[in-house]
């Protein structure tokens, strides 16, 4: 009998697609019977496929709508993983809030998320405003909102009361904690948990503080391109070499609970060591869909996952179910509101500026 095929519609940004989709995982996939097939968003998902399972990271209400209608009409196939549950990573409170959920005991290791609080007014942020939210400087003052775009991944490292004035909200204001200038990258694909080093920002000493200018504004510090990654001088010069990686049993835990409570199979989180307490953790950051080309042997860690869950060997959670809202489909294809003139629903990958990959003071 002929093997059975299976088809993986992806339907990614175009940047996400260059660095993910390589030849290597698209040959190794095919070995193991899993076809990779682009996705046209400029067509009706609904006239594409057949697929068995759909992997996607794309914003927006019509690709929402789109994958409403496509799970209605082939009610087998897979969305991994579903816009509602990708939802909650879109904002840096919801995203962290869930962290602080878990239900974690380890005798050796402690974790939590840093302090923070969410501000929507400049005018009510001051010096005493930070400290009635049991926060003190040094803070971070992240975009609220986490949608990808290169506004949600500028930052601002707030070292005084005059740097307050910069702000641009809304934004959660954020304890700085001193963690050794290396930050942990914990990719996980369904059950699979992978943890990489990356440098991270300097320690702030508080006799620095005074000498430092009143903020320092940067973007995705701890994302590196291939030519930084590949070179090694480059890791010893940073002291990476010398960090010691949290134990993979409470990553594994963590990973665990998050992949759960979130309903979600591909997500890394990163994770700093806080300086002030001995093995204490905590969550910073939770990203969907991140750069798991830069992990080492991707391709054999997405083909193992897609085939389990081709084979429905994924023993995490049931959820790759159908998307819902179900009425709110039938409504728009019943009243022919979907599609009418052209078939299409217009569907925008992400426009992004390109990211800047350095520390701008
Ligand atoms: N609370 C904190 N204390 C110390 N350093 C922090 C803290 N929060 C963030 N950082 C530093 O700032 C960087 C950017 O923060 P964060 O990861 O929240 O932003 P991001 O733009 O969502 O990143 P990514 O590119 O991973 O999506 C982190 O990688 C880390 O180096
Ligand atoms: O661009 P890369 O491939 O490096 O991946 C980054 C990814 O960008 P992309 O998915 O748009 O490409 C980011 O997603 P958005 O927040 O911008 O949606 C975020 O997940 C980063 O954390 C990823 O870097 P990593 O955490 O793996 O270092
Ligand atoms: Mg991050
Ligand atoms: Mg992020």
């Amino acid at each position: 009998m002929a093997e059975r095929r299976f088809g993986v519609g992806y339907a990614l940004a175009p940047k996400k697609q260059a660095s993910f989709i390589q030849a290597t995982l698209v040959n190794l996939a095919s070995e193991r019977g899993i076809d990779l097939i682009r996705i046209d968003t400029d067509k009706p998902l609904t006239e594409q496929g057949p697929f068995d399972c759909v992997l996607h990271k794309l914003y927006g209400e019509d690709w929402r709508l789109q994958l409403k209608e496509f799970s209605l009409q082939n009610p087998q196939a897979l969305i991994i993983d579903s816009p509602e549950s990708i939802e909650r990573l879109h904002n840096r409170i919801s995203m962290l809030q869930v962290a602080t959920e878990l239900d974690f005991k380890c005798e050796t290791v402690s974790f939590g998320i840093p302090k923070q609080t969410v501000v929507y007014d400049a005018k009510i942020v001051s010096a005493s405003y930070l400290e009635s939210e049991g926060l003190k400087f040094p803070v971070i003052a992240k975009p609220l909102v986490a949608d990808g775009s290169a506004k949600s991944h500028k930052m601002l490292l707030v070292f005084n009361k005059d740097g307050l004035t910069k702000l641009k909200p809304p934004i959660v204001l954020q304890e700085f904690v001193n963690h050794g200038a290396v930050i942990f990258k914990v990719y996980v694909v369904g059950d699979y948990v992978k943890c990489v080093k990356r440098k991270s920002l300097p320690d702030v000493t508080e006799e620095n503080l005074g000498k430092l200018e009143s903020y320092l504004s940067f973007s995705q510090v701890s994302n590196l391109n291939t030519c930084e990654k590949n070179d090694d001088k480059y890791y010893k010069l940073m002291n990476l070499d010398d960090a010691e990686l949290p134990p993979l049993s409470f990553l594994t835990d963590i990973a665990r609970g998050l992949r759960r409570a979130m309903k979600l199979h591909l997500f890394n989180f990163d994770l700093i060591r806080d300086n002030r307490v001995g093995n204490r953790y905590l969550i910073i950051d939770i990203n969907y869909f991140p750069g798991y080309a830069k992990m080492p042997n991707y391709e054999s860690v997405m083909t193992d996952f897609f085939w389990d869950v081709l084979n429905k060997n994924d023993k995490g959670f049931e959820s790759l179910q159908k998307v819902s809202c179900e009425k709110e489909v039938r409504m728009l294809v019943g009243n022919k509101g979907y599609g009418e003139d052209e078939g299409t629903l217009p569907v925008s990958p992400l426009k992004r500026e390109e990211k800047e990959n350095t520390i701008q003071v």
